[in-house]
């Protein structure tokens, strides 16, 4: 943290003006003598000078000049050490292939090449017994420790060294590495402790211990056996402690042993992967085309490199490396679980502990894949978790994220507000600051510096929210200049994920204190996706959608994907999971969206005829072979699947079928939640015209990315705060019955994995697709063919109901003076088309329509006729 001298000592301030005074004094004598010109200092030299107050001058606390030529020092080898470091790891992943394209911030050259520089000391020392105090001392410190197994320990950390340049996000975290070397190192010495007789130290001499495995060796195994006697026991316990280790080091979870074997006797005799099916496959465009997609906080802005900049870029990864290699010599005490960086919410280190805002725990394993049986005899496997690589490692605290720290205490200082601030949380794009404020300070006086601490913090996007739900605290949420990328696998592989098998899970993408977030899309049961252009909404249905088909077999959700904006989806066209082809046509949408309605009728009935509440209970019924058939029916029940209906943008589909998509919306919506079909609809335009009333009343789950106005938050949210968001996937989250959004940075998913994904479920099944999603009903033909020559007479009846909004077929009648056949006729057109409601006996029909809706209304049918 910066200091301030603010307030220096009255002495001290008296000494500094006093011989401030006197150099001046110097200053213009000399200068008198030179110049004659120079009247301000000559003036100042006047008796009237100790009158005036000096200028304020910063008070200079900083190192000194030794101390800075010394830094400068540090850091020209510091710079050196790194760029050797860098090249050497550029060498070591062309090598290897593969990890190549590993990002800058992830990168741990600094401490492999540290590692390799203590390899070749050590080798030197063991191996070729160079001569030489220091020398002598390493050979000792090293037989001693680990005894026999001295002249293997160039290689071991080597091994380490290389391990930690190739690839360091795949090795995981610094604490499991350190957990997995320790444990295998302690079994292996062990054994050969034990192996060699077990030597003793005599009479306080360790020597006899370096025939045996040094120390390590000795405690280890001298406890063991100490404690159960038998070194029939002790060896195998011993190895299973080293196999332990393998596997923490490797990652690999227990039943996955067999296929990492697998995978190093392929890797090791060079067989292929896959099976020999893969081998005889055509090569396609689509498995050699590299596709790359747009990538993640993709802007339009070129940037300059200027050179100052790769110098500062030096520097931090300096800083960065120092840190690591601090990490690595640091006692370890995680948790294989732990997520990578500790997600404790930062505390500045002068003010209070706010303590407990750990996010969820988050797993490194990789997720289990299923063999689920699709009903026949076909095994339908899930893509490996694998497939989805891992984002931006989570940073609790940057220096960044202090320095708004400092900034927004000194915007509270300015304006006299008794508050502090306690602390952080650091999510991926914003940052959550919090404040505490003092006895009797009013919340509205932080609401009354929003605009000063945007002037301070240099963000327009700054969202204050008081309280912070659940605490006494004021959050000020401001975006981060170092965002994080949050991939869809990570969250996917998040305990949270992991622990539902239900097969409508989705990755959301993390909150602001750093935790996943994932939601279950049958809890939802509907979403309403809004945001403006480039706000990440299609790159949240993506994530969606491949959640699913992470998690999913065609047996258990059939999707419908709308995309009229025709590019967007089209990525996934051929999954078994698709009920249709992509549908592009915004009329063919329309009367999917009547299929779906029907699809519903279909399996309420069932529902009813069978007696369940829910297609869950239904299904689990089916499975267990507990509904029967009544007498004589042929019919074969099986379970029914989910039904994910995705609109990527409802604007379009409004604009042509306004009243038959607000219908089958809004009787979805109603009821489909027990029929288990969910819909999750997508707009640009979250205007009036759009989200209409009844949606939005039917809509119950709402996902806001950023929108352009107020007014739009609004219709999405019911509350202001979406106009705040900073765009590209940062969006507020209103699950069902919440009146609080979360704030979430959505996930990410890039087109290659998307690629991935889709083609490993398009390998094993070909969709089924139904005709009858986008038919037309055949109902409506024959009512098209009604119209005939009556389109006048439909006319003026439309108008007649619309502007007296009664919906009476006696008064077409009486108005158009045409029969009572001819009127019932005109009616039961009319609410084909949806100008009324049906029939309610002897009570006039509901008119749907508004008068100012009457010219479209007309339109259309005009247009379908
Ligand atoms: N979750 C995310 N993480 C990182 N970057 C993102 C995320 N979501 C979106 N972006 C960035 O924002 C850009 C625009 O996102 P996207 O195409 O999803 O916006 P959109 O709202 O669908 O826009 P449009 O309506 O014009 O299609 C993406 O190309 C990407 O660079």
């Amino acid at each position: 943290m910066a200091t301030r001298t603010s307030s220096p000592t009255a002495s001290r301030s008296r000494t500094t003006t006093s011989s401030r005074s006197t150099s001046a004094k110097k200053k213009s004598a000399s200068s008198r003598s030179r110049s004659t010109k120079k009247k301000p200092a000559s003036r100042s030299t006047s008796g009237r000078s100790s009158a005036r107050r000096p200028a304020p001058r910063a008070v200079r606390n900083g190192p000194g000049p030794v101390a800075r030529g010394f830094t400068a020092l540090g850091r020209g080898v510091a710079a050196i050490w790194l760029a050797v470091a860098h090249a050497l790891g550029a060498l070591v992943r062309s090598i290897i292939g593969g990890a190549r394209d590993i990002e800058p911030e992830q990168r741990r050259d600094g401490a492999g090449l540290f590692l390799f520089g203590v390899a070749v000391i050590v080798a030197a020392a063991v191996w070729f017994e160079v001569p030489g105090g220091f020398m002598d001392f390493v050979r000792a410190a090293v037989s001693g420790t680990v005894g026999k197994i001295g002249w293997l320990a160039p290689l071991g950390v080597l091994l380490a060294g290389w391990r930690v340049m190739r690839d360091p996000v795949h090795n995981g975290p610094a604490g499991r590495q350190v957990i997995g070397w320790a444990a295998l190192s302690f079994g292996v010495l062990g054994i050969v402790h034990i192996a060699n007789g077990s030597p003793q130290p005599v009479d306080g001499d360790t020597m006899a211990l370096r025939d045996g495995g040094g120390a390590v060796g000795y405690v280890v195994s001298a406890l063991l056996l100490d404690l159960l006697r038998s070194s029939y026991v002790v060896v195998p316990l011993l190895a299973l402690l080293g196999f332990f280790g393998v596997l923490v080091i490797t990652a690999t979870p227990l039943y996955r042993v067999p296929d990492r074997l697998r995978d190093l006797a392929d890797h090791l005799f060079g067989h292929p992967h896959g099976g020999e099916g893969e081998q005889t496959q055509p090569i396609r465009l689509d498995d050699t085309f590299e596709r790359n997609g747009d990538p993640a906080y993709d802007t339009p802005l070129l940037e300059e490199p200027k050179r100052k900049r790769r110098k500062k870029a030096a520097a931090d990864d300096l800083d960065r490396d120092i840190n690591e290699s601090m990490e690595l010599l640091a006692p370890i005490d995680a948790d294989l679980d732990a997520p990578p960086a500790t997600p404790a919410p930062l505390v500045p280190e002068d003010v209070v502990e706010t303590g407990e805002l750990e996010p969820p725990p988050h797993s490194e394993i990789p997720q289990r894949v299923e063999q689920l049986a699709l009903s026949g005899d076909i095994v339908y496997s899930l893509p490996e978790g694998t497939v989805l690589k891992e984002g931006s490692p989570h940073r609790a605290r940057t220096k960044a994220s202090d320095a708004v720290v400092d900034r927004l205490t000194q915007v509270l200082d300015e304006f006299g507000i008794d508050a502090q601030v306690t602390g952080y949380t650091r999510g991926p794009t914003v940052t959550r600051y919090e404040i505490e404020l003092g006895t009797g300070v009013k919340v509205e006086k932080i609401l009354g510096v929003q605009r000063n601490i945007s002037y301070a913090v240099g963000s327009e996007d700054v969202r204050i929210l008081s309280p912070i739900p659940g605490k006494s605290a004021v959050g000020v949420e401001i975006p981060n200049v170092d965002k994080e990328i949050v991939s869809l696998g990570d969250v996917l592989r998040s305990n949270a994920a992991r622990n539902d098998h239900h097969p409508m899970v989705a990755g959301l993408g993390k909150d602001v204190e750093g935790g996943f977030v994932v939601a279950n899309m049958a809890k939802m049961p509907h979403l309403l996706v809004a945001g403006a252009t480039g706000s990440g909404k299609s790159s949240f249905i993506n994530s969606l959608i491949t959640s699913i088909l992470m998690r999913a077999t065609p047996d258990e959700v059939r999707m419908i994907m709308v995309d009229p904006k025709r590019v967007e989806l089209n990525n996934y066209e051929g999954v078994p999971h698709l009920i249709t082809p992509i549908i592009t046509n915004p009329k063919k949408a329309a009367e999917a969206l009547a299929w779906v309605c029907r699809e519903m009728d279909m399996r309420y009935d069932d529902l009813a005829n069978f007696g369940f509440r829910h297609i869950d209970d239904f299904n689990k019924a089916v499975r267990a072979g507990k509904v029967e058939v009544p007498a004589g029916s042929e019919r074969v029940l099986s379970p029914y699947p989910y039904l994910l209906v995705i609109v990527d943008e409802l604007a379009d589909l409004m604009m042509v079928a306004p009243r038959d998509v607000e219908d089958s919306v809004v009787r979805i919506t109603q009821l489909a939640r027990a029929a288990g079909i969910h819909l999750v609809l997508a707009t640009q335009r979250p205007s009036v015209d759009v989200v209409t009333g009844l949606i939005k009343a039917n809509v119950p789950s709402r996902l806001a990315f950023a929108t352009s106005s107020l007014a739009d938050s609004r219709v999405i949210l019911d509350q202001p705060g979406a106009e705040k968001l900073v765009g590209q996937g940062d969006g507020l989250f209103l699950p069902m019955g919440a009146s609080k959004p979360i704030r979430v940075q959505g996930s990410w998913v890039t087109e290659k994995e998307i690629h991935e994904v889709v083609k490993h479920c398009k390998q094993q099944l070909e969709p089924t697709y139904r005709e009858d999603v986008t038919a037309p009903q055949s109902s409506g033909k024959v009512l098209d063919d009604d119209i005939g020559d009556d389109m006048d007479l439909v006319v003026q009846a439309i108008e007649l109901v619309v502007s007296t909004q009664f919906g009476s077929t006696s008064m077409l009648q009486r108005k158009l003076r045409v029969g009572f056949a001819k009127a019932g006729r005109l009616m039961d057109i009319l609410e084909s088309r949806g100008v009324v409601g049906p029939s309610e006996g002897s009570k006039a029909r509901d008119v749907l329509v508004k008068p100012d809706e009457l010219d479209s209304v007309i339109a259309t049918i005009q247009g379908e006729a």
